[in-house]
């Protein structure tokens, strides 16, 4: 049973967003997902040519997701910024389900 998914993406490498997308798009549409809360780490944040999380969410298109609760939080792995709110969320949205 899968409760919650969580996506890390790097947002210091803009070239990859659109593949990025593709990918988060299938990942969507998988049966097994359906309906589980999605979090989007917008990590690498530390770095000064890193993507603000806002233009992140618009390049990968994440308003057009309307099936699941989801969220985008900026992060950095390297300082934990970010890490533990989007912790946070991830235990606030977790949906047990029946099989
Ligand atoms: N500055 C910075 N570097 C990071 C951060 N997170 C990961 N890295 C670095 O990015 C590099 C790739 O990290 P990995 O954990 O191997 O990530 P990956 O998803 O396997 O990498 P790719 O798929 O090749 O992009 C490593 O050198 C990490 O130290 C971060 O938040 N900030």
């Amino acid at each position: 049973m899968l409760i919650h998914s969580i996506y890390v993406i790097d947002s210091s490498d803009r070239k990859r967003f659109e593949e990025t997308s593709l990918e988060l798009a299938e990942l969507l549409e998988e049966e097994k997902l359906a309906g589980v809360p999605l979090l989007i780490f917008a990590n690498k944040q530390d770095l000064m040519t890193a993507s603000p999380a806002s233009e992140l969410a618009e390049s990968l298109n994440l308003h057009t997701i309307r099936d699941r609760m989801w969220q985008v939080q900026a992060c950095s792995a390297l300082t934990a910024e970010g890490v533990q709110d989007g912790m946070t969320w991830v235990c606030r949205n977790i949906k047990f389900r029946k099989k």
